[in-house]
């Protein structure tokens, strides 16, 4: 810091010098200036010294000039006119001279007035001068004793500078010392380090020159008996899977047998638009090694449901259809088919039965399928199909194939044959797979425009889709009647949880009718009563003859595995095990041969 603080002062001392210096030579600046004025100034004086001295020549010269002129004025006054003249003229001149000198006279004086002040201003310079001098004789003192305090004040730094680093020094040197001392005590505790870390080393090399080989033997021991055990696993597992194939396959003879409702089960994947609300936890788990049973997780117990098949949530379209697709085929050989799909709003009914343009579901795929059968028949068959499309909404009938959605209503066929028949429903025969695209379309179109007008109600209408296929044994003339109705329901929420009101109300109580009426038909057949309530709704109306006795039915059952839909994952797991039970007895194929109808 000493140093430092010397080091400023020397600063201060240089800057004060230089400024002493520039100060010394403005002086001398204004000196050279004050001497080259003075000069200047006696140069002028001398000029007009000498000029003044002149006029006085002239002057003295013209004085003695003289009585010439007097005579001549004598002489003029008393000879001639002429002469008169040049007295005149005389004096004139004598006049201008006089003139001339009173004015020469009074230069001089002026003359003398600037000399007078040019002397006061020399002076005064002069005088500056003396009190600049005295001004630099003073800081010059200054400096001088600035210098020297500061002389004395470095000489005191860099006495304590010296004291200061001697003490430090002395402390280095102590602990340079003590260093020292323990630097020469290390060894011998280094050298007994080294001795112990070879000791331990060749321990370490003996240890494993005899452990080795036993640890290398045990490691293929357990390694042998790993692959033992998971070769025992995977012949386990795959006498699982097979146990599993084959009861599923019992089961299916069994509900073939006994005519039962298929029960499946859908989960629909989490979406990403699905993870933006609250109660987002996944409370729904499959079992990749068992098919057909699934479990709820409700207020922290496992609740699990059997059912004919489970789906995992990123099970496809096609995946789905696979369990669907001999129903289709037994639809062309005269059997009556229906395929319905169950769940709460969003839960994928409609993405399962009528999917997308890109990836469609099983309404497109069944009939895509019942073409390519009819294809593969063509030389032993001959078939017809004709397809309807119904929307039931708030117990009105309304058809899907025809723009202006007139309601319609169903009544008994006056033919005698007992079957129901809807007057005014647009019934179109399709040649094509392609010619059926455009029909679904057509579908898909007027249900969005009616929704439209009535309050977006899709998700509350049941979409019907009935397909009927009337085939001809070429070789016996024997004809059957297969059909096919795939039903896409209304969200099956309870009344309570809309917490609906007026119209809604209405309409809530309305689809709950249709999905009771339904729930009563199933009970009535699965408790085998005489009476099934088919006519209780439009909707048990229509599917009469595809749930009635005698026909295949499969539900499709749509869950949310999020937690937030629990309650009506649970509702809709409890009424799908309910269908499961139900029996519609040993499936019967509607065939005509010649006389007349047999089952
Ligand atoms: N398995 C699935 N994979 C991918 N997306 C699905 C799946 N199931 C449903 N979705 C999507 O979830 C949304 C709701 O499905 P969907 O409309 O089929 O439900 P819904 O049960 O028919 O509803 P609503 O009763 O209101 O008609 C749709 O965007 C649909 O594409």
């Amino acid at each position: 810091m000493l140093i430092k603080e010397n080091e400023n002062l020397r600063g201060r001392v240089q800057q004060l010098e230089i400024s002493l210096q520039q100060r010394a030579e403005q002086l001398s600046q204004l000196e050279s200036k004050s001497e080259q004025r003075e000069w200047r100034r006696g140069e002028e004086l001398r000029q007009r010294e000498d000029r003044v001295r002149e006029l006085e020549l002239e002057l003295n010269k013209e004085r003695g000039k003289e009585p010439v002129v007097k005579y001549v004025t004598q002489t003029v006054e008393v000879e001639s006119p002429a002469t008169v003249r040049q007295l005149t003229k005389a004096r004139q001149r004598n006049e201008v001279l006089s003139e001339r000198l009173s004015s020469q006279n009074e230069r001089c004086k002026q003359l003398e007035e600037q000399i007078r002040k040019s002397d006061e201003y020399s002076c005064n310079l002069q005088h500056k001068i003396a009190a600049y001098e005295r001004e630099i004789g003073k800081l010059r003192e200054e400096l001088l004793k600035e210098i020297g305090h500061l002389e004395e004040r470095k000489e005191e730094a860099v006495k304590a500078a010296a004291s200061c680093s001697a003490e430090h020094f002395q402390n280095l040197q102590d602990q340079f010392f003590t260093l020292q001392k323990r630097l020469t005590a290390l060894p011998p505790t280094l050298r007994s380090m080294k001795t112990d870390y070879a000791s331990l080393r060749s321990q370490v090399r003996n240890f494993s020159e005899f452990y080795g080989a036993a640890i290398n033997e045990a490691k293929k021991q357990i390694s042998a008996a790993i692959s033992e055990m998971s070769e025992a696993n995977k012949d386990l597992l795959e006498k699982y899977r097979k146990e599993v194939a084959l009861r599923r396959k019992l089961h299916e003879q069994l509900v073939e047998l006994k005519g039962n409702i298929r029960v499946l089960c859908r989960v629909k994947p989490v979406l990403k638009e699905d993870q933006h609300e609250e109660g987002q936890s996944v409370v729904v788990t499959t079992d990749p090694n068992n098919e057909s049973s699934l479990t709820v997780m409700n207020k922290g117990k496992n609740r699990s449901f059997e059912l004919d098949k489970v789906f995992q949530p990123h099970a496809t379209q096609e995946e789905v259809f696979q369990e669907i697709e001999p129903l289709v085929t037994s639809c062309i050989d005269g059997y009556h088919v229906c395929i319905f799909a169950y769940g709460q709003t969003g839960s994928g009914k409609t993405y399962t039965m009528e999917g997308s343009v890109e990836n469609p579901g099983i309404n497109q795929r069944a009939l895509k399928h019942l073409f390519s059968e009819i294809e593969e028949r063509k030389d032993m068959w001959s078939y017809t199909v004709t397809v309807s499309s119904v929307e039931i909404y708030n117990e009105v009938l309304r058809d899907l194939l025809s723009k202006d959605g007139e309601k319609l209503d169903i009544k008994i066929n006056p033919d005698g044959t007992g079957q129901l028949h809807v007057p005014g429903l647009r019934v179109i025969e399709v040649r094509s797979f392609q010619h059926i695209k455009k029909i679904l379309a057509t579908a898909r179109r007027n249900r969005i425009t009616f929704s439209t007008q009535m309050n977006q109600h899709s998700s509350r209408s049941h979409a019907l889709l009935c397909i009927t296929v009337q085939g001809t044994d070429l070789a016996s003339g024997s004809k059957t009647t297969g059909k096919m109705n795939l039903v896409d329901l209304a969200g099956s929420e309870r009344v309570w949880k809309s917490g609906a009101e007026g119209e809604r109300l209405k309409e809530a109580q309305n689809i709950n009718r249709s999905l009771l009426a339904l729930g009563d038909v199933i009970q009535a057949l699965r408790g085998r009563h005489t009476h099934i309530p088919f006519r209780n709704s439009r909707l048990t109306y229509l599917l009469q003859d595809s749930l009635g006795k005698g026909s295949k039915t499969v539900m499709v059952v749509q869950v949310s595995a999020l937690e937030r839909n629990l309650g009506e994952t649970l509702c809709s797991l409890k009424f799908a095990q309910r269908v499961c039970k139900v029996e519609l007895g040993p499936a019967a194929r509607k065939i005509e041969s010649g006389g007349g109808l047999c089952d």
